[in-house]
């Protein structure tokens, strides 16, 4: 019997029923997204154009690639770091240590594809192999799954997650059990959450924009814009890498099937959806609406950046003079809230920058078709769901402060609305 924590926390999920039919439902969303938006009808809704057999999917030479680009992923992990930053107190009051160096593992990477692409390198094939390489991708993600299943049972209850140790197997498999599993330096889930996923999703996408200057002479406006709005999301997030330590994926969630498929897996085939479906459905865009497009991207950014920045800033020094003016609660735990500036506007000023840069993502492929549109709606039921549960654990840690936060800052995400 695999060993579990104290007093046992809620499950969450829907439970071990919710937990098996993501384990299905995830990859199954996935590879219809990717039948979908190369089919003529890209519906989003309803069944797939065809099912594509085994000899569709599994390719050794896929797997070859996959298998090299996380060795790549990793060797540039381990290069020394401009910074080794040191993660939350856990609850044996120590701290993990973890490098920081995404960005620079971003620039090696898009140096090193600049290189093999002068010496002849095809990346405009890689569209072609999608399929294969979100197969292996899966097929990774369920047997790394595994391994942190199993490597859990050898780990002292300290490093147990809060959640993810029920004792039914299932759940605990899909929920995740060790808080932050490693091998010596190298953190699983640290690694995960930002390398490979993240740059393969800028890769892919690059991948699509020369295939579709193969195809048509040149690259779209439209091709253009996804590109360059996905990268400056990619971009910002392996530059302030730090802040990831700060998130309910690091400090409280543990790292089993669901992250470990949505890191890997996940990210790179359903995030780069846009740009597949520009590449076999080209739409054309003038200027005026690129313009506007561009501009509703940056209010979104701005709005992301501002609030994630005010906050983060905030955390680490409350008397940093760009916060030191914002109005604050006091909690019980000696930390404070702010209740002015972006975080009195609303509970979640970044999610909603988030949600307004998904919309510019998907603008650009016009309103013909619902399925460029599923990263919105995916993004708008993961946020709500992720706002839940942050203020569950929020109101646990803070009590009747945060009773009173929500009292002065009533809207969680939309201003007057929600
Ligand atoms: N593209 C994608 O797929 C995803 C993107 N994201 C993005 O990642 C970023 C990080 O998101 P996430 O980790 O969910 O959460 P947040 O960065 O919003 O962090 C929530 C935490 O912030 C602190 N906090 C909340 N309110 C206040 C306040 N008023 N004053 C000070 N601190 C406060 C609390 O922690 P404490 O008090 O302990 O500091 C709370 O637990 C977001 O921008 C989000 O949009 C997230 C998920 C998926
Ligand atoms: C497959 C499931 C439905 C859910 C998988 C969720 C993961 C894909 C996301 C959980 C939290 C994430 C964060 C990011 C990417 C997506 C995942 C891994 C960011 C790295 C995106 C960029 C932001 O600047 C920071 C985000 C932190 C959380």
């Amino acid at each position: 019997m695999a060993p579990t924590q104290g007093p046992r926390a809620p499950l969450e999920f829907g439970g071990p029923l919710g937990a098996a039919a993501l384990l299905l439902l995830l990859p199954a969303t996935m590879f219809h997204l990717l039948l979908a938006a190369r089919s003529g009808p890209a519906r989003l809704l309803g069944p797939p154009a065809y099912l594509p057999g085994l000899e569709a999917l599994w390719s050794p030479r896929a797997l070859l690639l996959w298998l090299a680009w996380l060795g790549l992923q990793a060797a540039l992990y381990l290069l020394p770091a401009r910074k080794v930053a040191e993660g939350q107190e856990l609850k044996d009051e120590s701290r993990l240590r973890y490098p920081i160096n995404g960005f620079q593992a971003l620039v090696l990477t898009a140096l090193l594809v600049g290189l093999g692409m002068s010496a002849g390198l095809p990346l405009g094939a890689l569209p072609e192999m999608l399929l294969p390489l979100a197969f292996v991708a899966t097929l990774t993600a369920f047997i790394f799954s595994l391994f942190l299943y199993m490597k859990a049972q050898v780990a002292p209850v300290s490093a147990l997650a809060p959640g993810g140790n029920s004792g039914n197997p299932i759940y605990d498999f899909f929920l995740g059990r060790e808080l932050n599993p490693r091998i010596c330096f190298f953190d699983f889930k640290y690694f995960c959450e930002l390398r490979p996923g993240l740059i393969g999703w800028v890769l892919i996408n690059m991948a699509l924009l020369m295939k579709e200057a193969e195809l048509r002479g040149s690259p779209s406006l439209a091709m253009w814009l996804v590109n360059g709005f996905q990268l400056l999301y990619v971009g910002d997030a392996l530059w302030h890498e730090e802040a990831i330590l700060t998130t309910m994926d690091i400090t409280h969630d543990g790292f089993g099937f669901m992250l470990a498929f949505g890191d890997i897996a996940w990210v790179p085939f359903t995030y780069s959806l846009q740009a597949q479906f520009l590449l076999h459905h080209p739409q054309s865009l003038g200027l005026p609406m690129a313009s506007v497009i561009c501009l509703i991207n940056a209010i979104g950014y701005y709005i992301f950046r501002g609030a994630n920045s005010q906050k983060n800033t905030f955390r680490k020094n409350p008397s940093d003079p760009r916060v030191a003016g914002l109005e604050t609660i006091s909690t019980a735990t000696g930390r404070k809230l702010l209740v002015s500036g972006w975080w009195g506007m609303v509970r979640h000023p970044n999610y909603l920058g988030d949600l307004i840069m998904a919309l510019a993502w998907s603008l650009p492929c016009g309103v013909s078709h619902l399925l460029p549109y599923f990263y919105l709606l995916y993004f708008t039921a993961l946020l709500v769901h992720r706002e839940a549960r942050d203020e569950r654990q929020c109101l646990q840690k803070y009590g009747l402060a945060w009773q009173e936060y929500c009292r002065r800052v009533p809207y969680r995400i939309m201003p007057y609305i929600y």
